[in-house]
């Protein structure tokens, strides 16, 4: 809450309409627009306003009472994160768990709804979309997350954030997490000297991988460092042998994060099994991005297999590929005479995506910005693929997953002028992916289906998959090209 917010704290009754994309429901106050957290449509409540003034335009507030409750309200699964008992001792919520007053089946109707409503809003297209949910997950939504990140206490305790507030409240469970995580207690461990701590506990087996960042100061001074990493060493000497220490040191964007390892490796073994395409070990760095749901990898894999349906000897790009989740399983399926090329920006996933693929020759793992390596391609199509060209050949089919930001135009129009016959876009963000789809769509592309995974029970994040198909007009210019 800004310091200057006089209307801060101030307690408003709401009728709350529509849930919004990013877990607010919007309501009215004078005219104002409010963003309503912890409400659900239909509902009356009292919030109290955290983000106001007069030339502001539009309001926050959290949910402090109910006035008149939803059906589809249930008492919040995370005691931290529910606004309601935050509110009444004195303390805001946590971020992290915005849904987790509804219950689960009405979290999954809100899914659709604010998809749909994005779609049109953004994307100037009406988009029915299908909810799935991960079966193990109900009734709760609790015990998914396999990768979780903490903020540290000035005594050492890790803790989360309050929503858009830099204000932490140290944390003795996580209710999201997978039970490996609580079973750790690493909140017994004194972090002093730590910005960050991140956790990776993969779905299966015992291993896991802790990674501490340092604080900046702590990170600029050597000596600092050093002791603090000799505490760091020595009060997590009790943890089983299977957690691997390791202590990070950012450096700029996509730049190598150096690792300093105190136990263990700086690695770990995720393994993915799918139904009817096999199964698959990958290695992912401490940095390495990797799915968070615990079934995320096995989901998403079969989703787009299923939609891309690769066929021996195409060319596939895998775009925005990390450490080759998608990677694996279309060489696989396009055999020694096609082609998977796998471009990530990230050297350390890249190289995690080297070794997940070595033993697939039709794999090329290419490290560099999405634009800048299809920029080549359509610069240089007859150029080795070693060398940044198609080797003449031409691109069957396209998978991209990109971050939260989406691809934005350039890199959509780069896609588009691949000419391939089919897009796969997996996206964690429906209103970056309405942004692209639009301009897909002015490009000749249409939308043949699109699902929504619910692979974020509890919060309001969701993930998609879309298939994109050239429309008949661009068929037939593409003929007369
Ligand atoms: C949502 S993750 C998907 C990774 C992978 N498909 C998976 O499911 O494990 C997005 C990835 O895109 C990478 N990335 C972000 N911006 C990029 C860019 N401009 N070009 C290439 N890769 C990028 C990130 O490092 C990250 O690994």
């Amino acid at each position: 809450m800004a310091a200057h917010d006089k209307d801060a704290g101030q307690i408003l009754t709401l009728e709350v309409g529509a849930m919004a994309h990013g877990g607010h429901c919007v309501a009215r106050y004078d005219g104002r627009v409010v963003f309503v957290r912890h409400a659900i449509p239909g509902e009356i409540v009292n919030a109290a306003v955290t983000a106001g003034g007069d030339d502001a335009r539009f309001w926050r507030a959290d949910t402090v009472s109910v006035v008149r409750p939803s059906e589809f309200r249930r008492s919040h699964q995370w005691k931290l994160a529910d606004s309601i008992r935050a509110h009444a001792s004195g303390r805001f919520p946590v971020g992290g768990a915005e849904f987790g007053h509804i219950t689960l089946e009405h979290q999954r109707r809100l899914k659709a709804q604010v998809f749909r409503d994005t779609m049109t809003r953004i994307g100037k297209l009406n988009v029915e979309a299908a909810v799935v949910g991960i079966t193990e997950d109900e009734p709760t939504g609790l015990h998914w997350r396999t990768r979780n990140a903490f903020s540290v206490t000035s005594t050492g305790r890790l803790a989360m954030n309050v929503h858009r507030s830099a204000t932490v409240v140290p944390v003795r469970n996580i209710p999201l997490g997978v039970r490996q995580l609580d079973a750790l207690q690493l909140w017994d461990i004194d972090f002093t000297g730590a910005a960050r701590v991140e956790v990776a506990t993969p779905a299966h087996g015992e291993e896991v991988l802790v990674v501490v960042f340092p604080l900046e100061a702590v990170a600029a001074n050597k000596k600092q460092l050093e002791q603090h990493i000799a505490q760091w060493r020595k009060r997590m000497i009790h943890l089983p042998s299977k957690v691997s220490v390791v202590v990070g040191l950012r450096g700029k964007q996509f730049g190598p994060l150096e690792m300093v390892r105190l136990r263990g490796r700086t690695w770990l073994t995720e393994v993915v099994e799918t139904q009817g395409f096999g199964t698959h070990t990958f290695r992912v760095s401490g940095d390495g991005f990797w799915q968070v749901h615990r079934d995320a990898p096995s989901t998403l894999v079969e989703a787009v297999m299923d939609a891309l349906d690769p066929q021996p000897s195409q060319v596939i790009a895998d775009l925005y590929a990390g450490a080759g989740l998608f990677s694996k399983f279309l060489a696989e399926s396009v055999g020694n005479d096609g082609v998977v090329l796998s471009v990530e920006a990230s050297p350390g996933a890249s190289r995690d995506a080297r070794k997940n693929l070595h033993d697939q020759k039709q794999a090329y793992v290419i490290n560099g910005l999405t634009d800048r390596i299809i920029g080549s391609w359509l610069q240089r199509p007859k150029a080795a693929m070693a060398n940044g060209g198609l080797d003449g050949r031409r691109v069957d089919a396209v998978v991209l997953d990109p971050p939260r930001a989406g691809a934005g135009r350039a890199t959509i129009t780069r896609i588009h002028q691949l000419a391939a016959e089919k897009i796969v876009y997996v996206s964690c963000d429906p209103a970056s992916f309405a942004r692209d789809t639009k301009w897909l769509v002015e490009h000749g592309w249409e939308i043949e289906d699109s699902t929504i995974y619910d692979l974020f029970p509890d919060t309001y994040h969701m993930e998609t998959v879309t298939t994109f198909r050239p429309s008949a007009t661009l068929r037939q210019s593409r003929d007369l090209g």
